[in-house]
């Protein structure tokens, strides 16, 4: 119930007056299918298919018009009579149309706001938040989720609309005959009360659905990006094994969701028989009710007993549907409590930061799980990366070198400690602003499906086509760029796939090197090239020393070699080496573990 409530008050927050707008229409569609029916008498009757005490006489109000109308002439009457149905009925289906488009906009632009503020959420969380969770989810709850959110709208929406046509039609049954309308409202309520534990089925069926398909998503999203390792370790069987399972638990759900709607409209089938053999025994036998009247209130049950089975069926797929609303409200929850910058930047800020004397480490710890007894990944760090030099940071594998970069750049922040940018705390706004000044190259290079145009261009919009081509010249790019079939406007595909690691490599440094950035950070950034383009790139980082900040985490040697200081780190512990201009000889493995020979901590 909380989780619907949350939902309702969300959907008015967001649709205002056009809720209520709707909900008057709706009142106003309700009335004039009434009033529809109610001329069904009178035109009966002059027809000369109901007896006179039997027909419109015996009506509240209807008598009044009936006897206007039998004012008229003979000839006249019956076309007046059919000439104002027509008219009333075009009004109500204007009105309907008018409805259903307002409706649906209504869904479409509420499906979009939850849409819109689930991604700007995430999108301004910080990366800790990302750290922790699987990146599928995200996918299935803006995708699968909210479609089912997306339905339960559209159906609420019915649903409302029902209801509000079904309490009308019975305020006229009613005003028609209060007892025989209050037999049928008797045994309605009854089967209601019946009815209601299967909503609550219904939703369990739902947060079943929620996580299959949650699991469906993660599987997917873990096969495709591994299916390299699949075939060639001949893997699929096992896959096609867990896939056929997951889909099998997805369909007997869907089955069982199937069988719970049927029932119940089966049951309310058999209901409505013995209602109406009830409803007409005692109208006939025991109430003794006129021709017209039992007329018009077999007409508007025979209309509303449909209507109920709706509001059932309706009440069904939201109760299935609601779970879907509570995960995306929890993520929304989440990603808000991990933002880190509410709203959008000033352009001054664009610009970023730029760092005159350093970034500095100061008795910095950090870790990854926020459980007592989580490992350190970076313990008592003290170091200064000095504004306008090359530092090399080196180490075992998981000695915590990208968690360091990760510190340096402001993605994370420590758990105790302090990072300081020029001496000053990096706080919230400082590390933002940092970020905008930095240019980041990781291990595994990411290219957009997109032309190496557009993959250069979205970091710098404004570049210039030479701009272009001097980044891909820095970046040893420009001879393979030119022997491509369409050069700069080639598509890379799917994550850079048409192109070889070490070409990817290259444009993401091309794309690093177009935003000007005044601190570069490259994580094993040459590591898939062959020696000599990494040679060719070596050349040129040696010259971007003194025009900006350089940050290079390394396995090779050849990497650091012009490197002005060297952080060795080993499990999460940081020796800083000064090198000598000449620069490093084999005193240090770039492999990290060998006692500092000179530095300071
Ligand atoms: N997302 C994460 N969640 C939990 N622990 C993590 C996460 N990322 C890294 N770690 C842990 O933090 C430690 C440091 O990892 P980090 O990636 O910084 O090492 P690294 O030196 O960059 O390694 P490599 O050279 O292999 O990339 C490791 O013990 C690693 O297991």
């Amino acid at each position: 119930m909380t989780d619907l409530r949350h939902y309702l008050n969300r959907l008015r927050g967001y649709a205002g007056m056009r809720l209520y707008a709707q909900l008057a229409a709706m009142v106003a569609l309700g009335l004039f299918d009434g009033i529809g029916i109610y001329m069904l008498v009178p035109m009966l009757g002059l027809l000369g298919l109901l007896g006179d005490d039997a027909g419109a006489g015996s009506l509240p109000l209807a008598g009044d018009w009936f006897e206007a109308l039998r004012g008229l002439p003979a000839d006249y009457a019956l076309p007046v009579l059919l000439a104002a149905f027509v008219l009333v009925m075009t009004m109500q289906a204007l009105l309907q149309r008018e409805q259903s488009i307002r409706s649906a906009r209504l869904q479409q632009g509420f499906v979009r706001h939850l849409r819109l503020t689930l991604y700007e959420a995430l999108m301004r969380s910080n990366w800790i938040f990302f750290v922790r969770r699987r990146r599928s989810d995200f996918h299935h709850l803006l995708t699968s989720e909210l479609a089912r959110v997306s339905q339960a709208t559209y159906l609420l929406l019915q649903l409302v609309s029902s209801l509000v046509f079904t309490i009308i039609q019975v305020g006229i049954a009613f005003w028609l005959s209060a007892k025989l309308t209050a037999i049928v409202l008797v045994c309605g309520a009854a089967i209601a009360l019946v009815m209601r534990r299967r909503i609550r089925r219904a939703k369990d069926v739902g947060n079943r659905t929620s996580e299959l398909s949650q699991r469906y998503y993660a599987g997917l999203t873990d096969h495709f990006n591994g299916i390299k390792d699949i075939k060639s370790n001949r893997l699929e069987s096992s896959y096609l094994d867990w896939f056929r399972a997951l889909t099998g638990r997805m369909e007997s759900n869907f089955a069982d969701f199937a069988r719970l709607q049927a029932t119940t409209a089966s049951l309310y089938k058999i209901s409505a028989a013995a209602l109406i053999a009830l409803f007409a025994y005692l109208a006939v036998e025991a109430l003794h009710v006129g021709a017209g009247e039992l007329l018009l209130i077999v007409v508007l049950f025979a209309r509303l007993w449909p209507r109920f089975t709706a509001i059932q069926s309706g009440a069904e797929q939201i109760g299935s549907s609601i779970p879907a609303f509570r995960s995306l409200r929890q993520l929304e929850r989440e990603s808000a409590e991990a933002c880190e910058s509410a709203e959008a930047e000033p352009a001054e800020r664009a610009e970023g930061l730029q760092v005159k004397d350093g970034i500095a480490c100061r008795h910095v710890y950090f870790r990854y799980g926020d459980e007592d007894d989580a490992e350190y990944a970076l313990k008592d760090v003290c170091l200064q990366i000095p504004a306008g030099k090359m530092t090399a940071i080196v180490g075992k594998s998981g000695a915590g070198k990208s968690t360091l970069v990760d510190l340096l750049m402001g993605l994370l922040e420590p758990e105790s400690g302090t990072v300081l940018i020029d001496g000053k705390p990096a706080l919230r706004e400082r590390r933002l602003a940092l970020r905008h000044a930095v240019s980041y190259v990781a291990q595994d290079p990411f290219l957009f499906h997109d032309s190496i145009r557009d993959n250069l261009l979205a970091v710098r919009p404004d570049a210039g086509e030479d701009e272009l081509w001097t980044a891909l010249r820095f970046s040893a790019s420009e001879d393979f760029v030119k022997r491509l079939p369409e050069g700069l406007d080639t598509v890379v595909g799917d994550r850079g796939i048409r192109l070889s690691g070490g070409e990817r490599q290259r444009l993401v440094l091309a794309r690093a090197i177009l935003r000007k950035p005044s601190i570069l950070v490259l994580d094993e950034a040459t590591s898939a090239l062959d020696a000599d383009n990494e040679a060719r790139i070596q050349e040129a980082i040696d010259r971007l020393k003194g025009t900006m900040t350089i940050i290079v985490i390394a396995h090779r040697l050849s990497t650091i070699r012009g490197a002005d200081q060297v952080v060795v780190l080993e499990r999460g512990e940081a020796i800083v080496k000064e090198v000598e201009r000449q620069g490093l000889t084999g005193e240090t493995s770039a492999g990290g573990g060998s006692e500092p020979s000179a530095g300071a901590r």
